[in-house]
């Protein structure tokens, strides 16, 4: 890709305010400024504490909910955009070729997915049905079935929490190859500040409650050369700076 291609912008988001409303209950200020652009070939990590308005930005950004002070541009929809969720949601009853097909839109369900399959590592796995598959597994079911949209931004809510190392550390390397591969912009939310140091080209850190970006943080040592002591040493520096955001 092109230093301009890098440096151009699919989406920017600025939500100024998102407060909650419900009948007899108090408002709930969800998000107070909150502004980021996303680029090709890029992995951005959204950290900051429980509650604090992450998935509330998520839904934002995703087109989900409209009411909000700010703007989402341009429609997200028209750029290209696909969410894997924490829990994998596959249809026990289909296969995972048939799971990954159904959620493309019918006049596409017929493409050729093969290369897919086998950049995920699940080419062997295609006619077994998802009760078969580890949580891993069904979470690079996910994935494909995400990717099989071939959409430009990817959003990705905690993909790797509850995994083991292995696992975790498996779909973490599809994710980054995703990036070279297809250029796919991605934006994931994640609470494991080591997971985010180790493959994202940029922190934004959100405080508590209601979520106000804090710091953006670029991380431009290459990914390759990103050992022990840049983790530490990076980790060490952000916990001392916003300490309500990154434990020691
Ligand atoms: N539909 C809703 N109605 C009212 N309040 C809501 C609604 N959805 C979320 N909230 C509140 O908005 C705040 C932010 O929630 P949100 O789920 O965006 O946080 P989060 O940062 O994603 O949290 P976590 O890290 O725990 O997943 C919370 O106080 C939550 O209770």
């Amino acid at each position: 890709m092109s230093a301009a291609g890098a440096e151009s912008t699919l989406l920017t988001v600025r939500v100024d305010r998102k407060v909650y409303r419900r009948a007899r209950t108090e408002p709930v200020e969800a998000v107070r400024g909150l502004a980021f652009s996303l680029r090709p070939a890029e992995i951005t990590c959204l950290i900051g504490p429980s509650g604090a308005g992450k998935t509330t930005t998520l839904r934002i950004l995703l087109g989900l909910d409209h009411d909000f002070e700010g703007a989402v541009t341009p429609d997200p929809n028209a750029v290209g955009i696909a969410m894997v969720f924490q829990d994998p949601r596959l249809l026990p009853w289909r296969t995972i070729e048939q799971n990954v097909r159904l959620g493309l839109p019918r006049e596409r369900r017929g493409r050729d997915l093969d290369g897919l399959f086998e950049a995920l590592g699940l080419a062997p796995w295609r006619d077994r049905f998802p009760g078969a598959l580890s949580l891993g597994m069904q979470r690079r079911v996910a994935l494909a079935r995400a990717l099989a949209l071939e959409p430009r931004i990817l959003v990705l809510d905690e993909p790797f929490v509850s995994l083991d190392d292995a696992a975790a550390a498996g779909l973490r390397a599809l994710v980054v190859e995703t990036v070279a591969r297809m250029g796919t912009s991605i934006l994931m939310v994640t609470h494991n500040v080591g997971e985010a140091l180790e493959i994202a080209d940029r922190l934004l850190l959100v405080s508590a409650r209601p979520a106000t970006l804090l710091a953006t943080v670029p991380l431009d040592r290459p990914r390759g050369q990103r050992d022990r002591g840049f983790l530490e040493s990076t980790r060490a520096d952000l916990a001392a700076r916003f300490p309500g955001v990154i434990a020691q």
